[in-house]
């Protein structure tokens, strides 16, 4: 380590070797080693797993008999501890570590030990270091996208469920049981998220990657799908200003690559809270919906495999009755959110039943910038949200006249809109009427259509239009599917 090198912590004075940084963050089990290890050796980079580091760290101080709790202490001995990285093998003041670091005693020590300012602080300096000697390179952990390399031009968050994490780890390791090992993931996820000093959290201008259904390869194209510089000469600097990410990753992206997993990660606000009233409240009511629609309304659902399985997305349905979301939401078991007119709170029952149903606020008419920032925390979220394209009910079998709120909310996430046809709602209830018909409803999900935009950056107007525009026939394919199949069945 050179330590004439200065580090301020200040991101705009993070050594030159940033410019070649690929970062890759996320919780214990997302794949970050494996995936860091991989790309490294497909890109012929250097691979620094910082993880290991604050592992040494915590190996250190149990061999010096360190009490964890001493904060002091801690920085003491992460200032003269020497790390080496000899290939694969961590030697930690010339005693290799290699195996020590992976055991439970510093798997238990580690987590106080990451949460230690001045820890972190010598580290983070380290890592600085570790890249401008390297020229960059391939490097994990926990913050490197947010704190110590913030302006690296790729920055990849992985996730996966904490089920997939704990299995994952459990594939590799005899010693302990699933249930212990999902609850120290779940009690680290905790611990690194919450933490004052570099919380783990995606960086807002990175991508998250949801490996939970992906194969290694997959999510190794993906994160190199994301490199600028593949395919230059590998000795040839980075232009001084780099190109936006976002152009490169749009001409790389090859129709094989899972998008459906991966979206770029955007300072929005925080999904609206669904309190425990709400998540048991929306079990019943879709389960008692499902089963009076498939009775009362001898209702069908075709279709349903083209809906994604994991992750966020957009359903578009076609809306010609107050009976539609609720059979919007039927067509899948994940709990949906949805975009409801203010005037439904004004009857406090009718708005306690929306908030249960998962629905939150929208102005109609004025551009309401809140609620579709709202929308977007819903997506980024990850879950899906239902968004009826044509803005208020229509009547008959013509759909026209989309508002672009759909469009863009799928392009800005860069998510799939899904068009659905929901067909025999205006015979059941149509506006005006107050208690609905028994009758057939059919409902048709159509192929989910991609934004056609960057990965990442600002979505051009004209693409949101363009998009509309695209799901217009789609939309109304849909419906006549949905219309037809209604009355073959009601025909015959
Ligand atoms: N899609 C995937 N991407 C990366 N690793 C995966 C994937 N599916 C399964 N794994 C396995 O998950 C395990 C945990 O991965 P690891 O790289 O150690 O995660 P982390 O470094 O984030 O804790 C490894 O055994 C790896 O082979
Ligand atoms: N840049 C980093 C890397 C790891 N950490 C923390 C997070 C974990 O509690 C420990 C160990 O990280 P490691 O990546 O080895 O952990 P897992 O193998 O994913 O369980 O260090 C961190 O705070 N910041």
């Amino acid at each position: 380590m050179n330590p004439n090198r200065s580090v301020d912590g200040q991101p705009a004075s993070a050594p030159s070797g940033a410019a070649r940084v690929v970062a890759i963050d996320g919780p214990a089990g997302s794949g970050k080693s494996t995936v860091a290890r991989t790309v490294a050796g497909r890109l012929g980079m250097a691979h620094l797993d910082t993880g290991a580091m604050y592992r040494g760290v915590a190996f250190a101080a149990l061999e010096a008999g360190i009490d964890l709790g001493d904060g002091d202490a801690l920085d003491a001995l992460a200032e003269r501890v020497d790390m080496a990285f000899d290939g694969s093998r961590l030697l930690v003041d010339g005693a290799d570590a290699t195996e020590a670091i992976r055991g439970q005693a510093v798997s238990t020590a580690v987590s106080p030990v990451a949460t230690n300012a001045g820890v972190r602080e010598v580290m983070v300096q380290r890592q600085r270091e570790w890249a401008a000697d390297h020229d960059g390179g391939v490097i994990e952990g926990r913050d490197i996208g947010t704190a110590v390399f913030p302006d690296a031009p790729v920055k990849v968050f992985l996730t996966a469920t904490p089920e997939e994490r704990a299995r994952r780890r459990s594939d590799e390791t005899d010693d302990v049981d699933l249930e212990t090992l999902a609850a120290q993931i779940a009690e680290r996820d905790e611990r690194d998220a919450n933490r004052a000093v570099n919380p783990m959290r995606p960086a807002d201008d990175g991508v998250v990657i949801d490996t939970t259904d992906l194969n290694l390869d997959q999510v190794v194209d993906a994160v190199i799908a994301l490199v600028p510089w593949v395919g230059e000469d590998r000795k040839s600097r980075p232009p001084a200003e780099p190109e936006p990410a976002a152009d490169t990753v749009a001409e790389g992206t090859a129709p094989s690559l899972p998008r459906a997993f991966v979206r770029p990660a955007q300072p929005v606000v925080d999904a609206p809270a669904l309190g425990i009233g709400a998540r048991l409240g929306y079990r019943a009511i879709s389960g008692t919906s499902r089963a009076l629609a498939k009775v009362a309304y001898r209702s069908e659902i075709m279709g349903k495999e083209r809906l994604p399985r994991t992750g966020p997305y957009i359903l578009a349905p076609s809306h010609r009755s107050g009976l539609d979301f609720l059979l919007a939401a039927m067509v899948t078991r994940r709990r949906v959110r949805w975009m409801a007119k203010e005037s439904l709170w004004t009857y406090p029952a009718l708005g306690s039943f929306v908030d249960v149903m998962g629905g939150f606020q929208v102005n109609r008419g004025t551009a309401d910038r809140r609620s579709l920032r709202v929308a977007e925390a819903v997506l980024a979220d990850g879950q899906p949200l239902v968004v009826f394209p044509e803005g208020t009910r229509r009547n008959g079998a013509v759909v026209e006249g989309l508002f672009d709120g759909a469009a863009w909310l799928a392009s800005r996430q860069r998510v799939p809109l899904v068009p659905v046809g929901i067909a025999g709602t205006e015979e059941a209830m149509s506006t005006g009427t107050r208690l609905p018909r028994p009758g057939k409803i059919v409902i048709w999900i159509g192929e989910p259509l991609w934004p056609d935009v960057p990965r990442a950056g600002r979505v051009p107007r004209r693409e949101v239009t363009a998009f509309s525009d695209r799901l217009l026939p789609e939309l109304q394919d849909a419906f006549d599917r949905a219309n037809a199949h209604r009355g073959l069945t009601t025909l015959g």
